[in-house]
């Protein structure tokens, strides 16, 4: 028998980390919520490292890697339209621990909170999105595909020559998603911005109004969505504002599950996690606002009386194509639509597009990731058509349904533009997996110099002896107390697991069960004129009218802030965040969990 070969640590090393590489993509897209929850904070990130060398001009993380090697069933490679970031570097990563680890924080002013969107998209900079360039029907496919590619690399060249990587937010840098964006702007008659009212700013990039209004000449109407999850007089002050600032915009607020903010909220239910079984797509708030626009812009050119009598048969307790008002099965997944993956569906129309073709209206869904463009579609239909999940980045292709037959609506995947955002902030407002961030602390560290997330969680300093005594809280340390009070240990060595706290942490912020919003300029000011402002009152009372549904709904209550003890494994794996479809509206973020949101409770001045 041949004697074995003498085999060094570092041979070994280099044996483990070839292995690892070949694993990488695979683990990415698959981790398990028993994987993830057991690492440690350093494997965990090894996991997450997709990069494979390719990228256009910087390093570029992939995510959302699909485990499916080769084609899909449907013949499409499921990895072609994941989210495409740049990586932060190593050295800005540890950069970044070492501040959530020593930077004591400071609770930041109200006015900190206001948003002006100049400082954040900088319009008529180079932070602008990529166009497809001019082509011509004398040009072969393959003519046309490296010209876009050309010229989608000059694109990312002029950003990145321009600012530098710790100034620039997160964007696209995946040009087949970009292309998607084009086809369904080529396709729509009616162009459909969705931005999340918590920080509808960071959703709405000036370019974009510029482009769709101005070059295409199309409507764009502005959906405030998500309006159950900040406080009545914000969601009217932001419309306020868009309505001053950019004037042919048509502004529509619109939640899929509209909450009572009229019933008083016990503090004994704070941080309640609530599941909701059964319908839950027939309340959604917003659909007769939508059509009204939808009727002004098209001024009778469509035929949208069926849409009409379609919301008022929803009222009445029916639904579009399901008269006897129960909810179709939804074992198979999502119902009938179609999915746009071929190339051809992908390939540009000419510039003389008939507008409203054969009588029928297409309007398009566009918008970031998880500001709840499909959940919007599926609240418009009144059931599940189009999948829903908390991952960002979760519709990766466009696709298109008929609501009635006139109106048809396309969902977009969800595109991140550039801008000078801060990357904490962008991890807030949920654009990145958070599974697979490279370094949660200092989001967390935002988070909590803007809201108290300790008086929240009844968090207890890790090296307080005397819990009254007041200690300087670090980002690190509020990890350290939430691993500590939700017994998340290390599989390994039983310490507690901070980066699981980390993502806990911002997953219940993303939810809006720590609710951070932000303000339009002035706001902070002039909040009482806000307050008693009567479109505050009337968006209250309409609220009111619609949601929630307690005779339909079966509603489950769970603790958050039970001990471990208490928590059984499924309540754990609720906190992941699962690439999966969200199963019915179930682990609901919306109505019940804000309903005992903490900042439900507290005035917004203690915010
Ligand atoms: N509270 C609340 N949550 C919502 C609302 N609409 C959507 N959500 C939640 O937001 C998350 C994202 O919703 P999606 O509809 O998948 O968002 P999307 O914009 O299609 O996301 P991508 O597929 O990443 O482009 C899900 O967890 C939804 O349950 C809403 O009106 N209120």
């Amino acid at each position: 028998m041949p004697r074995k070969k003498p085999f060094s640590v570092k041979q070994k090393k280099k044996q483990l980390q070839d292995k690892r590489e070949r694993k990488r993509g695979l683990q990415d897209g698959l981790r398990s919520s028993s994987n993830s929850r057991s690492g440690s904070r350093e494997r965990r990130e090894e996991q997450t490292d997709t990069s494979d060398g390719e990228s256009v001009t910087h390093h570029i993380r992939r995510l959302n890697q699909q485990p499916s090697q080769g084609l899909g069933p449907r013949g499409y490679d499921p990895n072609r339209y994941r989210l495409h970031f740049e990586r932060d570097s190593r050295e800005e990563v540890e950069r970044r621990k070492r501040a959530a680890r020593e930077q004591v924080l400071q609770p930041v002013s109200a006015e900190v909170l206001e948003l002006d969107i100049r400082e954040v998209y900088q319009p008529g900079s180079v932070l602008d999105f990529p166009r497809r360039p001019p082509w011509s029907y004398e040009m072969s496919k393959e003519q046309l595909m490296s010209q876009e590619e050309r010229s989608f690399q000059e694109y990312l060249g002029k950003i990145h020559g321009a600012y530098t990587s710790e100034k620039l937010s997160y964007f696209e840098h995946n040009l087949e998603t970009w292309r998607q964006l084009w086809r369904v702007l080529e396709m729509s008659d009616i162009v459909l911005l969705i931005t999340d009212i918590r920080h509808p700013v960071v959703n709405f990039p000036p370019a974009l109004y510029e482009y769709v209004t101005g070059e295409l000449g199309l409507a764009l109407v502005l959906v405030l969505n998500k309006v159950d999850l900040a406080p009545p007089a914000l969601v009217v002050a932001w419309k306020h504002y868009f309505h001053q600032c950019y004037p042919q915009l048509h502004i529509v607020l619109f939640t899929s599950f509209p909450r009572d903010t009229r019933t008083p909220q016990e503090p004994g239910g704070v941080l309640k996690k609530n599941r909701r079984r059964g319908k839950g797509w027939t309340r959604a708030l917003g659909p007769e606002q939508l059509l009204r626009a939808c009727e002004a812009i098209t001024v009778g050119k469509v035929d949208l009386s069926s849409w009409r009598e379609k919301i008022a048969r929803d009222v009445a307790g029916a639904s579009w194509g399901n008269v006897s008002g129960e909810e179709e099965e939804e074992e198979d997944g999502p119902a009938v639509l179609v999915e746009q993956l071929t190339d051809s569906a992908m390939e540009p129309t000419g510039p003389s597009r008939e507008r409203y073709k054969d009588g029928v209206v297409t309007i398009g869904c566009i918008g970031f990731p998880n500001v709840g463009k499909s959940s919007l579609i599926n609240g418009l239909v009144g059931r599940k058509v189009v999948s829903v999940s908390r991952t960002p980045g979760h519709t990766r292709y466009f696709q298109t349904y008929f609501l009635t037959p006139s109106v048809k609506l396309c969902d977009c995947p969800g595109l991140i533009f550039p801008s000078l955002l801060p990357r904490q902030l962008q991890v807030l407002a949920g654009i990145y997996p958070i599974a697979q961030i490279q370094e949660p602390y200092t989001s967390v560290g935002y988070l909590a110099s803007r809201i108290p997330v300790q008086a929240l969680l009844h968090l207890r300093h890790p090296e307080a002896e005397d819990p009254s005594a007041e200690h300087p809280w670090c980002a690190w340390d509020i990890c350290e107390a939430w691993a500590e009070k939700r017994g998340y240990k290390t599989a390994k060595a039983a310490r507690n697991d901070v980066y699981r706290a980390a993502n806990s942490l911002l997953r219940l912020a993303v939810d809006g069960r720590l609710s951070l919003c932000f303000y339009p300029p002035g706001y902070s000011e002039q909040r009482g004129t806000w307050e008693s402002h009567p479109e505050t009152a009337e968006l209250v009372l309409s609220q009111g009218r619609v949601g929630p549904a307690g005779d339909e709904e079966e509603e489950e209550e769970e603790e958050l802030s039970s001990s471990c003890e208490e928590e059984g494994e499924e309540d754990r794996d609720a906190d992941e965040e699962g690439e999966g479809d969200e199963d019915t509206p179930t682990s609901d973020p919306g109505s019940c969990l804000t309903a005992r949101n903490p900042y439900a409770l507290l005035g917004e001045d203690e915010c």
